[in-house]
Order: structure tokens, then sequence, then C-alpha cells
């Protein structure tokens, strides 16, 4: 791998451990900007990109037992330098311990840090030497410290999940998140699986069917999805099958009113707008889906979504789902409530998750799921449907937030459903449907 590759990568992990953007942004900003590079330097940079992130906690936790300097002392430059190449070492057989320290260290120079060459030979070199005697934390004697560095995670969140879901589910739920997955797609035309399935093999994409629905499919051996045609032609849609089974378990029926309150960038929407579509079946009856969000920039998202999927009964709009619209009280046979969260239940997917959040924040989000609910809970009809979903695995957020909304408001709660990554092959995602009472007399 050229120089330049590894210095891309450096840049793009700054750019998340500075909190500029998110890592899944910052990945396929990288994607569609580096086309002209070949396809093995892209899947490298790949790798090596979330690798790193993945496993920041691990690797801080490595050199932190082989450098003289304390992890959090080290300059932010040299410490992703530092993470980038121990991820090389531990992780990528394919890579030379060697090339590994002396790319690191002509990073190093070029950035500004020639008299600290030796600081990053010296600490690479020593993990280089001792792989096999690191000393990982004892999983009986430590439990909190073995699953924050060996999953990587804050020490703080290991505690959370043992105290919330005992230690072996907490150890599953967070094995899994390091575990490698196949991307997972909804196909828009549910009875043409098997077309779309051929269509991707015929693109080189290995395509297999999902856990929980039929017209989920996992799909693999691409390098980027958006270059795919039978991506850009709207044949499926990306989306996990837990967030699928939102629209399941509302029970849309033909013609219905959909208000998808915090729609962006409209997984839920589309599902419901095509549902709605293929229910319609010529009758011209084909409801309608009220796609918002909270700004421009995340209708847009939507928008792209809409457009490339074809749903001419999806409209999109930019609310506050903060602020009640008095002309929508009452309106909706089905409000999805798919609300800010968390979002412990995708860190797979978006590690730089499990950095940020707080335990602060978790009972703040809780707060503003509340608040949100009972703005929203006003636009659903007498005798109709309200879907509460997050995702995320914090029972503060999902099934507490569920019973009180259940308690407070004059809805009946009639299913719910929480998935863990790890447990139910999807990931980790809470739903609740609920029934808008009728008035009496
Ligand atoms: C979990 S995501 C929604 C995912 C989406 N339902 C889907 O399936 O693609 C939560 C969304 O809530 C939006 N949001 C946050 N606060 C909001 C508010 N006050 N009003 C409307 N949307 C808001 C965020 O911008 C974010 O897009």
């Amino acid at each position: 791998m050229s120089e330049n590759t590894r210095e891309l990568v450096l840049d793009m992990l700054m750019e998340v451990t500075r909190q500029e953007r998110p890592s899944h942004v910052v990945h396929s900003q990288m994607l569609m900007k580096y086309q002209y590079l070949e396809k093995q330097e892209r899947r490298f940079m790949s790798r090596l990109f979330k690798g790193t992130l993945e496993r920041m906690v691990t690797l801080d936790y490595v050199i932190g037992r082989f450098s003289s300097v304390k992890v959090s002392k080290i300059k932010p430059v040299l410490k992703n330098i530092l993470r980038m190449s121990v991820y090389q070492i531990l992780y990528m057989e394919s890579i030379p311990h060697s090339a590994a320290c002396n790319e690191a260290v002509k990073l190093a120079v070029r950035r500004g840090f020639k008299n600290l060459r030796g600081f990053v030979n010296g600490v690479l070199r020593n993990i280089s030497r001792n792989v096999d005697q690191i000393p990982w934390p004892d999983r009986e004697m430590e439990p909190e410290l073995y699953l924050s560095v060996i999953f990587s995670v804050p020490q703080w969140l290991g505690s959370y999940f043992i105290e919330t879901f005992g230690f072996n589910q907490a150890e599953t739920i967070l094995k899994d998140s390091l575990a490698v997955h196949p991307v997972t797609v909804r196909c828009v035309d549910e009875e043409g699986v098997q077309e779309t399935v051929k269509i991707l093999e015929q693109e080189g994409v290995k395509a297999d069917p999902g856990v929980l629905l039929p017209y989920a499919l996992r799909i693999s051996g691409f390098d980027s999805i958006g270059e795919l045609k039978s991506f850009q032609e709207g044949r499926y849609a990306v989306q996990d099958e837990s967030s699928m089974m939102v629209v399941e378990m509302a029970g849309i029926c033909r013609g219905d009113t959909v208000m998808d309150v915090c729609a962006a960038p409209g997984g839920k929407s589309c599902h419901a707008g095509g549902k709605l579509l293929s229910m319609a079946q010529g009758t011209g009856d084909q409801g309608h889906v009220y796609a918002r969000d909270v700004s421009y920039e995340k209708v847009e998202l939507i928008e792209d979504n809409v457009r490339r999927l074809g749903l001419p009964n999806v409209t999109v709009q930019v609310r506050d789902a903060l602020v009640l619209n008095s002309e929508d009280v009452g309106k909706a046979d089905v409000v999805l409530a798919d609300l800010p969260c968390s979002g412990l239940g995708v860190i797979g997917k978006k590690p730089d998750i499990k950095y940020r959040i707080t335990r602060q924040q978790i009972t703040q989000l809780a707060a503003l799921q509340r608040q949100i609910l009972s703005v929203v809970q006003n636009y659903v009809a007498p005798g109709k449907t309200l879907i509460y979903s997050t995702c995320t695995v914090t029972p503060e957020e999902n099934m507490e937030n569920a019973v009180w909304f259940e308690k407070n408001f004059g809805f009946k709660l009639e299913e719910s459903r929480q998935f863990f990554q790890g447990i139910d092959g999807c990931d980790g995602f809470f739903i609740a449907r609920f029934r808008k009472m009728e008035p009496e007399g």
C-alpha cells in the first residue's frame, strides 16, 4: 500500500476523533472521492479506517502497556498514527510488522514529529516483539475492564451493560458489535426477490436470505453499494431487518395516511410508501406517507431515497416533531415515531457512537423521546395506531418509555419487541405498537 493511502486514513481518523463528522459519513465520502484508486487500495483504506475506530479502546490499552508516555498525553495526530499502526500489527495478517512500523515513522515525520520518530518506532517495535505476551485483563477477575478492553467500549458502558443485562448477555451483545456482517437490504419488489438475487449475482454480489423477513437479503462481496447498478435502479433499500419490522408491525391498510415524524433518511417512510402502493393494486387508493424531519439537510436525504425508489405517495416535509401542527390532529391512521436515541443497538455499524454517548445523555434522550411522543400522539385518529421505535437497547429509552406512554395517554400497548444484536440476528432495536382508545359513548 502506498504511503499516501495510510495518510488518507489518518486524515479520516482525525476528522472522526475531532468529532467533526460521523464515521459512516467520512467513510462513504472517501469511497466516492477516491473512486479512481485501485479496488485493493480502497479495501485497505476501508478496513484500516473502520478497524482502527472499532478497536480504539483496545488499541489505546495496548499502546499504554508499551509506551513510556501516558496515552492521554500523546498528541492526537501521533496517537492516531500509533492506533492505526497497532491495528495493522494486531489484526492485519497480510501486513508485515516492519511495514506497519516503517510507514508509521515516515508518517510521523511528514506530520512534523521528526524528533519523536524514535518514540513511535520504539513503541511499535516493542508491541511487535511482544504480540503474544500482551497482558489482557482477566475475564473472571476484572469483568468490567475485560469487556471494555476486549470489545473496545468505554469502561462505564461495559459496567452499564453488565448492570442491565448481566455479564453473559453483555458479552454477547458487545462481541457481535465487532463481528463482520453483510449489508442487509430490503427488496422493493417483495414478490420478485429471486429476480433481484439473480441481478445481484450478475453484478458479482453474493446474496443470502434474511433471518426475519422473506424480502430481506444479506449482501456482500462489493466495494461500494452506491456504485451497483441494481442499487441505482432502486431495486432495494439498505435497511436492517429490525427496522423493516416497524412497518411489518404497524399493520398498515390500503389507503392509510401515515405520518413519519422523524423520518430521515427515509427507511421506514419508503417502506410504508412501497407497501401502500402495492396494496393499492390499481384501485388508485395509494394512501399517503408524510415523511418529516427537523432540518433541510435531513429532509434532502429522504428526498434522495424517495426519488431513487420512485414513490409518488411519499411527501417530504421539514417539521419539528416537538411543535404541534394543529391541522394534523387526529388525521393519521399510523404515526411512526422512530425517535432519536442513544443508538447502542447499532454500535457495530457506527462505532463512534460508543465513544461519544454518556450515561447522562441516555437519560436526556429518554426525556426527549417522552416530549416528542406527547406531541405526536395527537396526530393519531381514534382507534388507530402509533408505533414507537428506537435503535437502542437501554430499558430507559425503550420499555420504560412504552409503559410511561400507555399510563399517561389514552393508548393501549398492543405489542412490543426488543431485539438484541448477537441474539436476534439483527441490530439492537425496540418496537412498541399502541392503539388509540376510541372516545367512550
Ligand atoms: C432514528 S433517526 C430516524 C431514522 C428513520 N426513521 C429511518 O428509518 O430512516 C431519528 C431522526 O430524528 C430526527 N429528529 C431529531 N429531533 C427531531 C425533531 N425535533 N423533529 C423532527 N425530527 C427530529 C433526526 O434528524 C433523525 O433523522
